[in-house]
């Protein structure tokens, strides 16, 4: 098992926290997932949040993309809904939805009916954490978890929502409810990524994917703070924060101003542009997802140029800048590895 030392000195570790590096470090949001093989086969009749709470198959997912692609950190395989099943709420993900809320919360009563989340309520994330981090050997693990606006308009909504318009009628129509609920969801998520980084977790992203459906005045109104108390609640660990939304084009300043130390970027901005609306943080991004499925030759341009606007930042990640679609050709993530690392190296 390697010492903490050669996983605080990993290329992922050093462009967090804005240091030289040998190579631009990538790994893949959804790595872990349908686009493998051995992750369908492994699987393969066992329900999603089934396999979120056995951390034996938590580590080998987990580990399946790493090994594989040869990236440069494990993301913890988990949802962004697991510490709200893992207090009581009945949710579940059904197969290309995503999470389904029976009861969607709409009122105070059932605000209050949200209770907060303890470690003991989450012991497999302990145990796979613990697991992995012998696993892993030098290779970084990321924590996660989803932010309270995109684990809201879960929970108000009841499921995906192109328009989100029940959460943001909620908002608008009921602020003490919408920030009362706020107020509990991201005391669970501080808890739920706490939990994992006391088991050794070398850096955490919050994922609030669902933000940009949000105009910067209402992002600063009603979701900003809540975020805020989340990456507050875990700062001065020695692990970085990793923040990120999708279509954030217009939020990135005020997603940096929350408490991260890296703001994710989707495919929408260049990232050159990104690191002058970040505040002199490290940025993480941000090839389409689709231009995986490209001809080599876009590949590699596209890899080249992210590179080369991940330049203007103190520290990149290179990353997707969304998920890995469940569609994509395992080898095409592999070769994008290896593009990242031919291109960068020092
Ligand atoms: C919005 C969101 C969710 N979950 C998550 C987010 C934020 C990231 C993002 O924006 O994509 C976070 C997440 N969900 C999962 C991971 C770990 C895997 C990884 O990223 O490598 C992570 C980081 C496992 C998963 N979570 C889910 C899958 C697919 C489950 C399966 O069918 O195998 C995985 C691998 C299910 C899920 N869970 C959710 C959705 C939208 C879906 C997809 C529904 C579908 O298309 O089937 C909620």
């Amino acid at each position: 098992m390697a010492t903490n030392g050669a996983v605080n000195e990993s290329v992922f570790l050093r462009a967090c926290r804005g240091e030289d590096v040998a190579h631009t470090p990538v790994w893949f949001m959804r790595q872990a997932g349908r686009s493998l093989p051995e992750y369908r086969k492994l699987r393969e009749g066992i329900p999603m949040l089934e396999a979120c709470r056995t951390p034996e198959l938590i580590c080998e997912i987990t580990l399946q993309p790493v090994r594989r692609h040869n990236v440069d950190a494990a993301i913890f395989f988990s949802d962004i809904v697991v510490p709200l099943a893992a207090v009581g709420v009945d949710v579940d993900i059904v197969p290309g939805t995503g999470p389904v809320v029976a009861e969607p919360i709409r009122d105070m009563a059932a605000v209050e009916r949200l209770r907060d989340l303890t470690e003991e309520d989450v012991p497999y994330i302990t145990q796979a954490v613990r697991l992995l981090r012998d696993e892993l050997g030098a290779t970084p693990l990321i924590g996660f978890a989803g932010a309270p606006f995109t684990l809201a308009s879960y929970l108000v909504e009841g499921g995906p929502s192109r328009t989100h318009a029940q959460t943001k009628a909620l908002m608008y129509g009921a602020p003490e409810v919408w920030h009362a609920l706020c107020e509990r969801l991201a005391a669970i998520t501080s808890r739920f990524l706490r939990v994992q980084i006391d088991a050794g977790a070398n850096a955490v992203q919050l994922f609030d994917s669902w933000a940009g459906a949000l105009s910067l005045a209402d992002y600063e109104t009603f979701v900003a703070p809540h975020s805020t108390r989340v990456l507050s609640s875990v700062e001065g660990l020695g692990v970085p924060r990793i923040h990120f939304g999708v279509g954030t084009a217009h939020l990135l300043t005020a997603m940096g101003e929350a408490g991260a130390d890296v703001v994710g970027v989707d495919w929408r901005t260049p990232l050159d542009k990104a690191a002058g609306l970040v505040g002199g943080r490290a940025v993480q991004g941000n090839l389409d997802p689709c231009t995986v499925m490209a001809p080599d030759a876009v590949l590699e341009r596209e890899v080249r140029r992210i590179l080369a606007e991940g330049k203007a930042a103190p520290g990149h990640i290179f990353n997707l800048g969304h998920g890995v679609l469940p569609e994509t050709d395992p080898d095409a993530l592999t070769r994008t590895v290896e593009l990242v690392h031919e291109h960068s190296a020092r």
